[in-house]
């Protein structure tokens, strides 16, 4: 087991949050009414159409940015602007270039005055269980794209925050890697319980990661509908043919599919990405 402390706790709670943006002289409603949980202790992943704000969301609950309207609180408290209980994974979040891969993950602890002896062995632990042992004196150029993305994730979760947040943290990573992340990620996940909330817009990675799953509209962006998934942990790739999940997958498909044909009559969804959903949904 890691070191980790299982705290269950990190109750995020979104409460009719609505974001409005300006551009120029117009103003746009990006968020209507949007209210969901995030579960302690559990893994909940927000889907949905590309542009329809799955990163406001984060923003708002990184406290990056305040709502319009609503309100967020964890365990009870108001959101009012970034705080340690959370911590944020982007796909653009990036490793020291000039440290080693244990150096990057334990420079947070330290910086906060932790003891580094403990630190460097919870590094080390944390760096197997992500499958980058005997790579910790590596520097980030030295090692594939997605070994560092395993490295940004270990890098995250020696924080051992109330809440960890990623948004979509594997994109553009190639099919094996993003496999192999899920992997990782789960079973990192499955150990220590951390309460966290995962933004896709894919829907095998959110199937195979979720508790639930928080399925969003097209702008103005509200909820659609709350999925729980009735997989078994450990999740094991295996669990993708199964009957369960081609009957989720084709659920899902079609709420997304519905939401994707309001997003390409306003033009906001372009031929290619249309022809993709269409197809998706076909097969
Ligand atoms: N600071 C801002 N000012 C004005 N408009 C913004 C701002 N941030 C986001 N938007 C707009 O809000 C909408 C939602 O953007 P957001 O990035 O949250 O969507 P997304 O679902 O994460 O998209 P994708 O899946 O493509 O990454 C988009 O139309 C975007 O242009």
């Amino acid at each position: 087991m890691l070191d980790q402390t299982i705290e269950t706790m990190g109750e995020v709670r979104l409460k009719d949050v609505g974001q409005v943006y300006k551009r120029g002289n117009q103003h746009e409603i990006i968020l209507r009414k949007c209210s969901f949980d995030v579960t302690p202790g559990k893994l909940t992943v927000l889907l949905g159409p590309s542009g329809c704000g799955k990163s406001t969301l984060i923003k708002l609950i990184a406290g990056y940015e305040n709502p319009t309207l609503g309100a967020i609180t964890i365990d009870g408290k108001l959101v009012q602007g970034p705080g340690s209980d959370r911590t944020v994974v982007f796909q653009e979040t990036a490793l020291f270039p000039w440290m080693t891969l244990h150096e990057n993950i334990m420079f947070g602890p330290v910086e906060q005055g932790a003891n580094k002896r403990e630190v460097s062995e919870k590094a080390t632990k944390l760096l197997a269980k992500v499958g980058l042992k005997g790579f910790e004196n590596k520097y980030p150029d030295q090692v594939s794209g997605g070994m560092q993305r395993r490295a940004e994730v270990a890098r995250a979760f020696i924080n051992n925050p109330k809440v960890m947040i990623l948004d979509e943290p594997f994109r553009g990573l190639d099919h094996m890697s993003r496999g192999l992340m899920q992997e990782y990620y789960s079973a990192l996940f499955e150990e220590t319980r951390m309460t966290t909330l995962f933004v896709t817009s894919e829907v095998d990675e959110a199937i195979f990661l979720a508790d639930r799953i928080i399925v969003l509209s097209y702008k103005p962006t509200n909820v659609k509908a709350i999925i729980d998934v009735p997989l078994p942990r450990p999740r094991q790739f295996h669990m993708l043919t199964s009957e369960t999940y081609g009957n989720l997958k084709e659920h899902i498909l079609g709420l997304l599919y519905e939401e994707a044909l309001k997003g390409f009559a306003a033009g906001a969804v372009g031929t290619v990405e249309m022809e993709q959903i269409v197809e998706a949904v076909r097969r």
